[in-house]
């Protein structure tokens, strides 16, 4: 089954809670919180404040994707604010092992993010680490991208690794993701979609997950 991340980067923040409760209610798996620093990407978003204040409000599992420099110093602040996977750039981690040693230390699930230009080489050297692989299908920083094509054969490529090596670590695509490429990623092999303007940028974000669901669908053969 292919889960549905909402990604709050293009929720309406006025009414940030009413609109998380309206996509878990129409059931969304996930929700994907982007948090940016200004430095790795040239955007700036939220911090654990924010995931605290809506650990209150929802029981998702909260999916806190880190676009951050040294995002060691961070892990244990989003941990306790409320994260159920914590995902980190492989392109920010001077000691990636470490990195994420320290998140399953925190009894959070791990992620691991690679940007479009990155390739995914060091996968083999951390895997008994990973709970979730993010393959970013636009570069980070900004909602309403366009879909980079050539990820699908990355995608592809790392699917297959992780049918032979580790099938429970889930694959998460993010950027550009709509009714329109859903069917394509999810026939690579993604089994997670993040969406962010598809979602919180369409009239009515539950008939949006709704729609996205049913769009995956085709990329399952059905
Ligand atoms: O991490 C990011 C962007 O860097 C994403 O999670 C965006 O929120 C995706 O937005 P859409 O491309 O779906 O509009």
């Amino acid at each position: 089954m292919v889960k549905i991340a909402p990604s709050i980067l293009s929720a309406d923040f006025a009414i940030l809670g009413d609109q998380v409760r309206a996509v878990e209610e129409v059931g969304a798996d996930l929700l994907h919180i982007d948090v940016m620093d200004g430095h790795f990407v040239p955007n700036i978003t939220i911090g654990p404040l924010v995931v605290r204040a809506l650990r209150l409000v929802s029981n998702m599992v909260f999916d806190v994707h880190l676009m951050i420099e040294n995002p060691d110093r961070y892990i244990n602040e989003f941990a306790a604010a409320g994260a159920d996977i914590i995902t980190v750039h492989i392109e920010t981690c001077s000691h990636l092992h470490r990195t994420l040693q320290m998140i399953k230390q925190t009894g959070k699930k791990a992620g691991l993010a690679f940007n479009p230009a990155t390739p995914p080489g060091s996968l083999d050297y951390v895997l008994p680490l990973l709970d979730l692989i993010l393959v970013m299908t636009v570069n980070p920083g900004f909602g309403g991208q366009k879909f980079i094509q050539q990820m699908l054969p990355k995608i592809k490529q790392i699917s297959q690794f992780l049918k032979e090596q580790k099938p429970d670590v889930l694959l998460e695509v993010d950027g550009g993701i709509n009714k329109e490429t859903a069917c394509g990623v999810v026939k690579a092999g993604a089994n997670v979609l993040v969406a962010g303007s598809a979602v919180f940028g369409a009239a009515d974000p539950s008939a949006a997950v709704r729609a996205l669901r049913q769009a995956s669908c085709c990329g399952m053969g059905y």
